[in-house]
């Protein structure tokens, strides 16, 4: 019998969860535009990447990655050896050829890797969202596979909703939130620091 008081399972979603990557390995194959977006994401998440692809088909975004080096880099195509590596927690697959896709994934799921294969759902751990970054505030819309397009006009429309300094009123409270660890640590305190909290809220 449903029960007002709690919510209604809506089976057939993701678990949206905000993956901490920062100084971890992962593995990207392919150099092409997607990459770009793969890459650009995992760098603002501050993680290790470690990217391969032949370089005659560099985009410009990930040539000027490499250039800088941002990215570690390997030109080559890719062989099942570029998975030894244990400390490898993830791959992201945007290559132009389905067939190397998918005995790619059949090798992550061999070693129990979690990949995302661009644009096959069926061969993903995990889908991409189409994301707005204004400094510490994250939001991320996913259609979960229905319409990556929509996605993006979702996300931009919220986006077109939020004050333009967010970002730093969020990094602000961050940055008291700090403080009061320090001044407040005790579990006693809790209280106290909810007050502060929404006092730093007012100021931010
Ligand atoms: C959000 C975004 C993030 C990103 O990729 O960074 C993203 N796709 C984006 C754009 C986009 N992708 C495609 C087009 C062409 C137009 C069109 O088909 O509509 C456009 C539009 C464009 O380029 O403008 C083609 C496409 N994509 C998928 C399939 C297969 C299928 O649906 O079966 C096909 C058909 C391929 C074919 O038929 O050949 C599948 C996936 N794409 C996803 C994510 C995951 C679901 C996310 C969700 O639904 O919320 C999922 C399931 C897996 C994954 O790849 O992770 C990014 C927008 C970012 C932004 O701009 O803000
Ligand atoms: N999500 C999206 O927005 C979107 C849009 C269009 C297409 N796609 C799909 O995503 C995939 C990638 O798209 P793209 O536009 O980045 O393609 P692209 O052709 O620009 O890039 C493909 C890259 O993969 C490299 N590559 C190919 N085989 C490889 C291998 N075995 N090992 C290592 N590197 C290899 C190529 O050298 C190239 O750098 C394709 O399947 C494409 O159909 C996605």
């Amino acid at each position: 019998m449903a029960d007002e008081k709690f919510p209604e399972i809506q089976g057939g979603g993701s678990l949206i969860l905000a993956w901490q990557v920062r100084n971890k390995k992962v593995l990207v194959v392919g150099g092409g535009e997607v990459a770009a977006g793969r890459i650009l994401n995992l760098l603002n998440a501050d993680a290790k990447v470690i990217l391969i692809s032949p370089r005659d088909g560099l985009n410009p975004e990930v040539a000027y990655r490499i250039e800088r080096g941002q990215v570690t880099y390997h030109d080559k195509l890719f062989e099942p050896s570029d998975l030894d590596d244990p400390a490898i927690t993830m791959v992201m697959t945007a290559v132009d050829d389905p067939e190397a896709s998918t005995r790619i994934w059949k090798l992550c799921k061999e070693k129990r890797i979690a990949a995302n294969i661009a644009d096959v759902p069926p061969e993903c751990d995990f889908y991409f969202g189409s994301v707005h970054r204004d400094g510490p505030l994250q939001i991320m819309v996913s259609t979960n596979g229905n319409g990556p397009k929509m996605a993006n006009i979702v996300r931009r429309r919220i986006a077109a909703t939020l004050p333009p300094n967010i970002g730093e009123a969020i990094a602000k409270v961050g940055a008291l939130r700090k403080k009061l660890r320090v001044l407040a640590p005790g579990d006693e305190q809790g209280p106290k620091r909810m007050k502060w909290y929404v006092l730093s809220r007012k100021l931010a």
